[in-house]
């Protein structure tokens, strides 16, 4: 990789979204938090400052620290950022009557201007903002009006800044790729060498150099993320990796039979651990849903910690561990909440006896299941739905019994199984049952039943970050709470969660 843009991210839900777009054009790029500005070096072609909710008029806006940065690299800052920059030199940025939220149109646009090159002249772009730029500071001039905001755009040619008061990254801003492009290749001058087959070679030869000659563990749970670590790792230092599959007692019916046999045909060296005791007794009389995510993350390094010293002179645990469990469970983005706690990063241990090593860690799902395709991992292992680590301790809402596991098995079971013979299983992102801590009444064979509340959840997603549910047809939902209620003892209530995230998560905890 011969070039990286740098996103300074100030706490806005878009964040993520500019990333992506940048991907999108092949060009690498990382999120770093506004307070921690990393060290540049001659890979740095450019630096884009996201939104924020907070206003620049708040006594405690962000201010991010930029003097290494300004006039030496092109900047782009998108609403936040263009109201931080031009509040900076001198202009005035108002809570004015002009706020925009939504849909608006460029009423004039300086389609001459680099940034705007091929850009239309009523082209739709995307506002969501209270504050506005009233005044521009000497210097500045303005690319892009709309009919209620003067400043949409504004160019600073002797700094080399250009600021936007709309969002590029959005789809509602119908030229916002265009945009993009023309900042990223024509501004930056960045080449687009960003793609699944040079991650996989620059992927390898760091590894090799990281690692040498020592030896790895890795966690492999059949899923998407875990496999395509392995296979990288593997490609990078071949024997020297043993990969630990461990039954936590919370996989789906079956799962792991299933995913041991999965592996027998890709060379790995993979051992399967039976570690269901430990994780049901530790879990044992926990609700709090944080609580059992720590719990988890703790016990699966005690088992790969155990495995490892059977394999002696292991250094190294390995994690197929994806940008969004980081961006989810850390504040390492300063401003962003923690979410959740993902077992594998907010939920490992203070001290860790092995080194960590995620070849993934900056990549996107869509984007690791490219990388696998372009190792050739088999559709069959890519195509399936993500799980979580916990598995179904996070799908069982309250205290966990073995009871209730295997009843949220079985129910798991025949929804998954329904969508696969009904050929919508790969229409879906990512579907599993949730049980609920509620009992209801029903009525089975003239008889009153006070028995368990199962909710069936399947949603749309690129990346795990947004997702919307999906419409499963009615006749399907009919037909599976049917069979749900009629076979699983102890249900008998079957509900379809229609809530998109956000506002809601994907897991119920
Ligand atoms: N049962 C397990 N045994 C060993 N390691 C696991 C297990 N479950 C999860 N892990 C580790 O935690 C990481 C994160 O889990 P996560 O579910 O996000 O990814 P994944 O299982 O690899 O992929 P997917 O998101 O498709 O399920 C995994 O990549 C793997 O390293
Ligand atoms: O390995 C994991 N360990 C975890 O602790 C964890 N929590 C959520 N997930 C998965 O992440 C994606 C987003 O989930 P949420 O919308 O629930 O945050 C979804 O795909 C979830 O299944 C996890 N995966
Ligand atoms: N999207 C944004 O960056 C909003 C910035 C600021 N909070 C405003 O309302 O104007
Ligand atoms: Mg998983």
């Amino acid at each position: 990789m011969q070039n990286k843009i740098i996103i300074l991210d100030f706490g806005s839900q878009y964040t993520q979204l500019i990333a992506r777009r940048v991907r999108e054009h092949n060009v690498y790029c990382e999120i770093h938090p506004y307070h921690h500005v990393p060290e540049l070096d001659e890979t740095v072609k450019g630096v884009i400052l996201s939104g924020s909710p907070s206003s620049v008029r708040d006594e405690n806006a962000p201010i991010p620290q930029l003097n290494h940065i300004i006039g030496k690299l092109p900047v782009l800052g998108v609403c936040y950022g263009a109201q931080y920059l031009a509040q900076s030199y001198g202009g005035v940025v108002e809570a004015s009557d002009s706020r925009e939220y939504g849909r608006a149109n460029l009423e004039f646009v300086d389609n001459k201007s680099k940034l705007f090159l091929e850009v239309e002249d009523s082209s739709q772009v995307w506002m969501s903002h209270g504050d506005t730029i009233m005044q521009l500071p000497d210097g500045f001039e303005i690319i892009a009006s709309t009919k209620d905001v003067k400043v949409a755009g504004y160019h600073v040619a002797e700094k080399n800044i250009y600021g936007i008061q709309f969002h590029p990254e959005v789809y509602h801003t119908i030229q916002g790729t265009q945009i993009l492009y023309n900042f990223l290749i024509d501004i930056c001058g960045c080449i687009q060498d960003w793609s699944p087959a040079s991650f996989v070679e620059s992927t390898i030869d760091s590894l090799k150099s990281q690692l040498g000659n020592d030896k790895v563990v890795l966690g492999l749970s059949g899923g998407v993320d875990s496999s395509v670590a392995a296979i990288l790792l593997h490609r990078a230092i071949g024997n020297n990796l043993t990969c630990i599959f461990v039954d936590q007692g919370l996989l789906r019916k079956n799962e792991y039979e299933n995913v041991l046999e999965s592996y027998k045909h890709m060379g790995l060296n993979v051992i399967g651990v039976n570690a269901k005791d430990l994780f049901l007794g530790e879990l044992k009389g926990v609700s709090d849903p944080e609580t059992k995510r720590k719990i988890i993350g703790r016990l699966f390094i005690e088992v790969f910690d155990g495995e490892a010293k059977k394999i002696k002179d292991v250094k190294w645990l390995a994690q197929g561990t994806i940008y969004p469990d980081v961006i989810e469970s850390v504040s390492v983005n300063g401003p962003s909440v923690t979410i959740k706690s993902h077992h594998n990063v907010g939920g490992l241990p203070e001290k860790m006896n092995l080194k960590v090593v995620e070849p993934l860690r900056l990549l996107f799902k869509d984007e690791v299941r490219r990388v696998g395709h372009e190792m050739k991992i088999s559709p069959t292992i890519l195509g399936r739905h993500p799980f979580p680590g916990p598995g179904l301790a996070i799908r069982i809402l309250g205290d966990i019994t073995p009871e209730k596991v295997t009843l949220l098995q079985e129910v798991d079971h025949i929804f998954i199984e329904g969508l696969k013979s009904n050929g919508l299983y790969d229409k879906v992102w990512q579907a599993g049952a949730m049980l609920l801590p509620v009992q209801s009444v029903g009525v089975m064979g003239d008889e009153r039943t006070y028995e368990s509340v199962v909710a069936l959840r399947a949603v749309q997603s690129t990346d795990g970050m947004t997702a919307d549910w999906v419409h499963l047809p009615y006749e399907f939902l009919s037909r599976i709470s049917n069979e749900i209620i009629n076979k699983v003892r102890g249900v008998n209530r079957v509900v379809y969660d229609i809530s998109s995230k956000p506002p809601a998560t994907i897991e119920w905890e």
